[in-house]
């Protein structure tokens, strides 16, 4: 049997990026994904918008519901300050030893958790396990129909404090209707829709950004 399309992403990875260097891993991906192969990382447009956010909320804990191969979570621990982490969580083994390896290509082991399993089982456990009080920003990425009960679930499990900023991917294409209906319907969240495109191609997505009130 032949390789996977995240073992070829890792192949273009060590190919083409520089040890150490985030923003190279980054450009290796983008260019494979654009050029080569389409794979469903973030992006470079929506990125953009990605690193905007986290620069304005400049998180303590960081929380990512959706490794796949391991993009996102470069680009988001290569912007945290020191002693701030990220847990990313990621039900698919395959996935989650390829997104292992790209986040140690990129240098960034000692900042990101990668867990495995299904959110809905390891949300409850995150405090007793990582011993962290709150989240102050969460990237929803993971199953679209997740993005609604993995939300109720943090708030229940005293995740999220007044100010937590959630950013959800993909809520046009594939689309998240539900989850746009929760967060801006609610008095509990303060949202914004930043539009974009569906990564490495011309039809439209978007970032829901929703602030968490408390
Ligand atoms: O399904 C997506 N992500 C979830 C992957 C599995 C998550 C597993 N997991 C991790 C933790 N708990 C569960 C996704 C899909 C697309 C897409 C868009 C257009 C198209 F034609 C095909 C696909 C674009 C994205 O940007 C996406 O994020
Ligand atoms: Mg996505």
């Amino acid at each position: 049997t032949g390789s996977s399309r995240p073992q070829r992403m890792l192949k273009a990875v060590q190919k083409n990026a520089t040890k150490g260097d985030p923003q190279s891993v980054i450009s290796a991906i983008d260019y494979y994904c654009r050029h080569k192969e389409w794979a469903m990382n973030v992006g470079d447009e929506k990125g953009l918008i990605l690193d905007s956010v986290l620069t304005e909320v400049n998180p303590s804990m960081a929380l990512e519901l959706g490794t796949y191969c391991g993009y996102s979570s470069v680009r988001i621990a290569r912007l945290l300050s020191p002693n701030s982490k990220l847990i990313t969580v990621e039900f698919n083994p395959a996935f989650a030893a390829i997104a292992r390896q790209i986040i140690a290509y990129a240098g960034l082991q000692d900042k990101v958790t990668i867990v495995e399993g299904p959110s809905a089982d390891l949300i409850p456990k995150m405090k007793e396990r990582f011993g962290l009080k709150s989240f102050d920003f969460v990237f929803l990425d993971h199953w679209k129909d997740r993005y609604v009960p993995d939300t109720k679930l943090l708030e229940e499990c005293g995740l999220l404090k007044k100010g937590t900023v959630l950013l959800a991917d993909n809520v046009i294409c594939p689309g998240a209707p539900e989850y746009l209906k929760y967060v801006r319907n609610n008095p509990r969240y303060e949202s914004r829709y930043y539009k974009s495109y569906l990564e490495y191609t011309k039809a439209e997505d978007g970032l829901e950004k929703s602030v968490f009130l408390g």
